[in-house]
């Protein structure tokens, strides 16, 4: 099948020119002005922006946790990622205490292959670094095609692993050529602080964002930064919310350590205020908990400045009624809200609309960025010859209004539900195969392929 994307305003994250993309097969063989090519479908892109697809490095779907499972699933979620313009996805598999990494990845395997509908790729989450997951890290990397490997902070008794265990696994990490990646906040101080809230009778969701303050995120993000530092092991903090934890990664830079970070749609856009409307706020609660405005301007300004390279969603929902889990007991709320298909919209509508970033950076922290610090660049994250036609043709005029009602998410609730955005993904092309068109999803469950990753060492 060939396609031929006619006059759009191709943006990528160095470049932005009106332009004809030229696809053959799953990857694009032309890019220019005015091509004299035949293809068996054309698509008038004029007046629309053309960039490459999302990558969303942060999702959970079909997660067990907290005594359920996240609600969507490879296929509702992937689904509903292309809906929203992301193409590819990676997930977490998560090690169980006690059992080998291998097993966890074979767990995950059968949950997605055949199911995804959008492309995906794995992380690797080590809960037990002993010396037979030691073993392991080298086999993930050069056989698996998984070089990052997830690490928690918090969430203690359950995923969370010690300081022993993260530098010795950043050092092995490091050897084989691969990434650490982690949740940074002190899960001790947590536990204290959950355990002193429900010892006082204090038990609604603002006492789950209360539980968790600034000073958690801030001192674990600079605790990991460091450990990076003396290993050398290249790391990256997942979901950063607040400034405290954006200087730690500030000052790992400064003295040259490979730190990268990520922050998420939610944190740039919603606040905490939306803990004090009672149990509503369980919609939102999350790990870290929404912060402040003051930190909202600080993430911001982090991904301008470079210290922010992705901006992912954390995508992990939870149908209302398993949030009534924790109806009367915060520390029981599945934690997690659904983005995945809203943040390209949202990151659009809210940075670039708003004038808070530029369509170059919106590229770069949407896609490019996640393709390069994840090893999946060039295929991925750019529209350049030889790159797999991930594309999305998007009406920078298209306004419209996000609820429940009209999302693909598997999940009962938006956490946006009436946010006017402006703009919206109108086609979407996955390996050169129109995915989207309008309201329809064209691809069948099992379209989706798994994305094999190089070690970080090429990319860093
Ligand atoms: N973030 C969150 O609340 N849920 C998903 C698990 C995690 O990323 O910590
Ligand atoms: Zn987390
Ligand atoms: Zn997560």
């Amino acid at each position: 099948m060939s396609v031929l994307i006619k006059n759009g305003r191709v943006i990528t994250a160095g470049n932005d020119c009106i332009a004809d993309i030229y696809i053959e097969g799953e990857v694009i063989k032309a890019i220019g002005q005015n091509l004299q090519v035949k293809a068996e479908k054309e698509i008038d892109a004029a007046g629309m922006l053309v960039f490459p697809g999302g990558i969303d490095p942060h999702v959970h779907l079909a997660m067990p946790f907290m005594g359920t499972f996240s609600s969507d699933d490879y296929e509702t979620g992937t689904r509903a990622a292309l809906y929203g313009g992301t193409t590819t996805v990676i997930d977490f598999v998560l090690q169980t205490q006690g059992d080998s990494l291998k097993a966890a990845l074979t767990d995950w395997q059968s949950r997605a292959t055949g199911t995804a509908v959008g492309d995906y790729s794995f992380h690797m989450a080590v809960t037990d670094f002993n010396e037979n997951t030691k073993a392991e890290i080298k086999q993930m990397i050069e056989e698996e095609g998984i070089s990052s490997f997830k690490t928690f902070m918090a969430y203690k008794g359950a995923l969370m692993i010690d300081d022993r265990q993260m530098f010795g696994l950043m050092s092995e990490v490091k050897k084989q050529g691969g990434m650490v990646t982690t949740h940074a906040t002190n899960g001790d101080v947590i536990d204290f602080l959950v355990a002193k809230h429900r010892a006082e009778g204090k038990l609604s969701p603002l006492y789950h964002y209360l539980s968790q303050p600034e000073v958690t995120e801030a001192e674990a993000s600079n605790r990991f930064a460091q450990m990076a530092g003396y290993t050398g092991c290249p790391a990256y903090i997942v979901h950063l919310t607040c400034e405290g934890a954006l200087n730690a990664v500030r000052d790992a830079g400064r003295r040259n350590y490979q730190v990268f970070a990520e922050t998420c749609i939610q944190y740039l856009i919603l606040d905490a205020s939306l803990y004090e409307n009672d149990f509503e706020g369980a919609k939102w609660v999350m790990s870290p908990p929404l912060r402040e405005k003051k930190d909202q301007a600080a993430l911001w300004a982090g991904i301008n400045q470079g210290l922010l390279q992705i901006v992912a969603t954390d995508h992990c929902p939870f149908m209302w009624e398993q949030k009534l889990m924790g109806k009367n007991d915060f520390s029981k709320i599945p934690n997690g809200h659904p983005a995945i298909e809203n943040r390209i919209e949202l990151l659009y509508s809210e940075g670039v609309a708003k004038g808070k970033i530029s369509l170059n950076k919106f590229v770069e922290v949407s896609s490019t960025n996640a393709a390069k610090i994840f090893g999946m660049f060039p295929r991925k994250g750019t529209i350049a010859v030889g790159s797999d036609a991930d594309i999305v043709i998007f009406d920078p005029n298209g306004k419209h209004t996000l609820s429940a009602a009209t999302h693909h998410m598997n999940v009962d609730y938006s956490g946006y539900e009436g946010w006017e955005v402006s703009g919206k993904v109108k086609t979407v092309l996955l390996r050169g195969k129109v995915a989207i068109d309008g309201d329809e999803c064209l691809v069948e469950k099992g379209n989706g392929q798994f994305i094999k990753r190089s070690k970080v060492s090429n990319i860093v």
